[in-house]
C-alpha cells in the first residue's frame, strides 16, 4: 500500500478502525439462551432454525430474553455502467423512478413496512439522476466492469465510509436492522464479485435478475466471464475486488453492515446483492459474521453460494426475486414471533409440562 497517497491512506486508515471496532457477539449469551429455552412450557428446540436465530440475537444483544424488538429497514441506491449491455429487464432511468417511489412511501417495501411496523430510511449513494439528500453519494453510476473497474479504489474507500455515515446518522438504534438494495444491474456486479470472491464459475452465479430471458442469462454469463477474467491478477484483496467488479451501493451496504455489527446490532440481510456486500465484510473482518441473519434464499442461483460461504441458513425459500430489502422485512414479522415465544412463553415447570425422562 506504500504507493498510496496520503489522502487514500486516511480514507483506509479510517476503514480499518471500522473494522477494529467490531468485536464478536457474546458467546456466553448465546450458550444461556440456549439452556434458558430447554426449561420452557415446549419442547427444547421445537422452533428449528427460528430457535437458532434467537439463540443468535441473545448473543448479539447480550440479554437472554429480549422479546420483540423494534425494526428499522435500509435501502440504498445506486446506477451500474454494466446495464447499458442490457443485463437487466430495465433500464437505468428506473432506478431513480423506484428509490422515489419508496421515498413518496408507495413502494411494495413500503406496503409492507407498514403492517411490520418498522421505519424505512433510504438513500441515494450513486444514481445517475439524483434522489433526495447527495450527502451518502460518492458518484453518479459506476463504469462498465466489463472492460473497466467499477470504481476508483479510493471510491470504494470512500463508499464504504459513506455508508457508515449514513448508518451512524439515519439508522438511529432499532436492535433490528434490514439491509436492502436498489441498483438495476446489480446482479450482474454481483454475479462477478461473488465468482471472483468465491471461485465459482459464471454459469453458477448468473441469473435472470429482473427476469431476463435465457438469451439474456447466457449473453449476462459472458460480461460476468469477462469481467472476472479481467481482474485475475489483481490480489485477493476483498476492498480491491470491491472497486473492480461492485457497485456503490455494495459498497456502501459494507459501511453500513460493519457499523451496525459494532453498534452490536443484529443486521437481517435481504437477497443476493447484499449478501455479497456481508461477504466483503465478512472477509474484512470475520467477526461480522455472527451479527448476521439470513432472511431468505433469492431465486438467483448465486445466492446459495454466498450463504454457504458465510455459514448462513435462509429463514425463507419463496423464490423471491424483488430486491428493495423486501425479503429482510418479510423475516422481520418471523423473527420478533420467535423472540416473543421465547420471552413470553411461561416455564414448563410453572404448568407443571414435565418431559419424561425416561424417553429422552
Ligand atoms: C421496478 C423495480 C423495482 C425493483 N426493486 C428491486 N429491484 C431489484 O432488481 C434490480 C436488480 O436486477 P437486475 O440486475 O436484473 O437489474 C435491483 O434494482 C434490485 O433491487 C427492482 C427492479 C425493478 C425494475
Ligand atoms: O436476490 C435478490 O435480492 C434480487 C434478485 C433479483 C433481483 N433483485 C434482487
Amino acid at each position: 500500500m506504500a504507493e498510496l497517497p496520503s489522502a487514500d491512506l486516511s480514507a483506509l486508515a479510517r476503514v480499518e478502525a471500522l473494522l477494529a471496532a467490531v468485536e464478536p457477539p457474546s458467546s456466553a449469551h448465546t450458550r444461556m439462551s440456549r439452556i434458558r429455552q430447554r426449561a420452557l412450557a415446549r419442547p427444547a428446540g421445537s422452533l428449528g432454525h427460528l430457535d437458532e436465530v434467537t439463540y443468535r440475537i441473545s448473543g448479539i444483544l447480550r440479554e437472554l430474553a429480549p422479546g420483540p424488538l423494534p425494526a428499522v429497514i435500509s435501502v440504498l441506491a445506486a446506477d451500474h455502467g454494466v446495464a447499458a449491455r442490457g443485463t437487466s429487464r430495465y433500464g437505468p432511468e428506473v432506478g431513480a423512478r423506484v428509490l422515489s417511489l419508496i421515498a413518496d412511501c408507495r413502494s411494495p417495501l413500503n406496503i409492507m413496512a407498514d403492517r411490520i411496523p418498522a421505519r424505512v430510511e433510504w438513500a441515494d449513494v450513486g444514481l445517475l439522476s439524483p434522489v433526495g439528500d447527495q450527502r451518502y453519494k460518492t458518484g453518479g453510476g459506476t463504469c462498465d466492469i466489463t472492460d473497466t473497474d467499477a470504481m476508483p479504489l479510493q471510491q470504494a474507500h470512500d463508499a464504504v465510509l459513506r455508508g457508515a455515515a449514513y448508518a451512524r446518522d439515519r439508522l438511529g438504534q432499532e436492535p433490528l436492522l434490514a439491509v436492502g438494495e436498489i441498483g438495476i444491474g446489480n446482479t450482474t456486479a454481483t454475479a462477478a464479485l461473488t465468482a471472483r470472491l468465491l471461485g465459482a464459475q459464471p454459469s453458477a452465479v448468473v441469473g435472470p435478475g429482473t427476469g431476463v430471458d435465457a438469451a439474456t442469462v447466457e449473453r449476462k454469463r459472458g460480461i460476468v466471464a469477462d469481467a472476472v477474467g479481467r481482474t485475475r491478477g489483481l490480489p485477493d484483496d476483498p476492498l480491491r475486488l470491491l472497486a473492480a467488479l461492485g457497485g456503490y451501493e455494495i459498497a456502501g451496504n459494507v459501511g453500513v453492515i460493519l457499523t451496525a455489527a459494532a453498534q452490536r446490532r443484529v443486521v437481517v440481510l435481504d437477497g443476493y446483492i447484499t449478501a455479497v456486500a456481508a461477504l466483503v465484510a465478512v472477509r474484512l473482518r470475520p467477526a461480522v459474521q455472527g451479527y448476521l441473519v439470513a432472511a431468505h434464499r433469492s431465486a438467483e442461483p448465486g445466492h446459495q453460494a454466498i450463504l454457504d460461504a458465510l455459514g448462513l441458513r435462509p429463514l425463507l425459500d419463496l423464490e423471491m426475486r424483488l430486491g428493495m430489502a423486501s425479503g429482510a422485512a418479510l423475516a422481520l414479522g418471523l423473527i420478533n414471533s420467535a423472540l416473543a415465544l421465547a420471552s413470553d412463553t411461561p416455564p414448563a415447570r410453572l404448568v407443571e409440562l414435565v418431559p419424561d425422562v425416561r424417553r429422552i
